[in-house]
């Protein structure tokens, strides 16, 4: 089994003398930001004037310009949108690198995909929380932690992996787990995750239960607490034991219909559709899609968001959450509040 690093197998004391700059403050930006502090680190925050930087300041940070932050600190963790992350480097943090500074991020994506080519004089690594970031702050402030991936792209300190995991214990990390990877494998597969099982494969799976559903006449306040409500019932079994843990606690009818059923809905051409998408990843055909998005200013990733939010799921789903006040929008609530961006 691969190596799998924990608190006790960590030394924070390379990350002690240093100073950290966080720039962005926004689901992973304020999570880094306010774990790194509580663990003792020196913290400054590297922000444009607006909501993030009044919430960081709020929140009780050194909160300075990017290319001030940038500047005064030895550890600069980029993270702002991936997509924005290339001209901000270029015009404030770039200038203000000093040899044996540290570059990091928590995806490897502009790395990877050639967006940002550091100078060879500065260690270049990734500290990727396998996780949301409002999880990795909630998480920690309960006790526990988010596992994180570290990788090395270039040590020209000789201490780029002793600080990395330094940075990993910071944010809460060492307390789940800490696994060595690539730049190139923690993209392929954080794209890859998101896109055909977490975030795309799980929201379209929901929708077309939900759609079923109601197509053929039953409630959609039924169809909701079915296919949406209850899914993270089922995952958290899953989460605490496995899928054996899932099946123990569900009827026998029930497992009998996931053995039967669950094979007629994600069949082989499911997986081999997955073998595409993670093609296009590999390829960088996704990449260069992404990026293009972006310089046409998101004009399919507007609509689509639009008819997202507009769908009927949402709808139901907001007047039933309203009726369970133990169901909270943690995550949506500090997005909004830390990030004025087109989220
Ligand atoms: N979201 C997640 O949970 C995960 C993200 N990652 C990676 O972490 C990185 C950050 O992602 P995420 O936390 O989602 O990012 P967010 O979209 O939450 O970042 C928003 C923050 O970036 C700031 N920002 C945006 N543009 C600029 C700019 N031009 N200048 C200064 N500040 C700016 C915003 O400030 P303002 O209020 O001024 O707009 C805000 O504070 C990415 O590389 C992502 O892939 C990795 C693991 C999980
Ligand atoms: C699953 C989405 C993610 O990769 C994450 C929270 O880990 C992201 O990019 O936000
Ligand atoms: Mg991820
Ligand atoms: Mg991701």
């Amino acid at each position: 089994m691969t190596k799998v690093l924990y608190n006790h197998d960590i030394n924070e004391e390379v990350l002690q003398s240093k100073k950290i700059a966080i720039i962005g403050y926004g689901s992973q930006g304020h999570a880094h930001a306010l774990n790194l502090k509580e663990s003792g680190f020196n913290v400054v925050v590297g922000l444009r004037k607006g909501k993030s930087w009044d919430q960081a300041s709020e929140d009780g940070l050194e909160v300075k310009t990017v290319a001030e932050a940038s500047k005064e600190a030895d550890v600069i963790m980029i993270l702002l949108p991936d997509e924005n992350q290339p001209s901000v480097y270029k015009e404030s943090i770039e200038p203000n690198l000093e040899a044996g500074n540290s570059l990091v991020f928590a995806h490897g994506f502009n790395i990877h995909f050639n967006q940002i080519v550091p100078p060879a004089d500065v260690d270049v690594y990734l500290v990727a929380p396998k996780g949301p970031g409002h999880l990795v702050r909630r998480t920690f402030e309960e006790g526990a932690g988010v596992p994180a991936l570290y990788g090395i792209y270039q040590d020209a300190t000789g201490k780029a992996k002793d600080i990395a995991l330094a940075y990993a214990k910071g944010i809460g990390s060492g307390r789940a787990g800490i696994l060595e990877t690539s730049f190139q494998e923690e993209t392929e597969t954080d794209l890859f995750g998101e896109q055909a099982v977490l975030c795309g494969g799980t929201a379209e799976l929901v929708k077309a239960g939900f759609e079923t559903l109601v197509e053929a006449g039953y409630q959609p306040e039924v169809a909701y607490f079915e296919c949406l409500h209850e899914l993270k019932l089922i995952v958290d079994l899953m989460y605490e034991g496995g899928l054996e843990n899932m099946r123990h606690s569900i009827s026998d009818t029930a497992e009998w219909g996931d053995f039967m059923s669950g094979p007629r809905v994600i069949d082989s051409s499911v997986k081999a559709r997955m073998k595409d998408v993670l093609t296009d990843i590999q390829t960088g055909k996704f990449a260069q899609g992404w990026i293009l998005e972006n310089q046409a200013n998101r004009p399919r990733y507007t609509a689509i968001k639009n008819a997202e939010n507009n769908h009927l799921i949402e709808k139901v789903g907001k007047e039933l959450r309203d009726l369970m006040p133990f169901v909270k929008q943690k995550a949506i609530k500090q997005k909004e509040v830390v990030s004025n961006d087109s989220n």
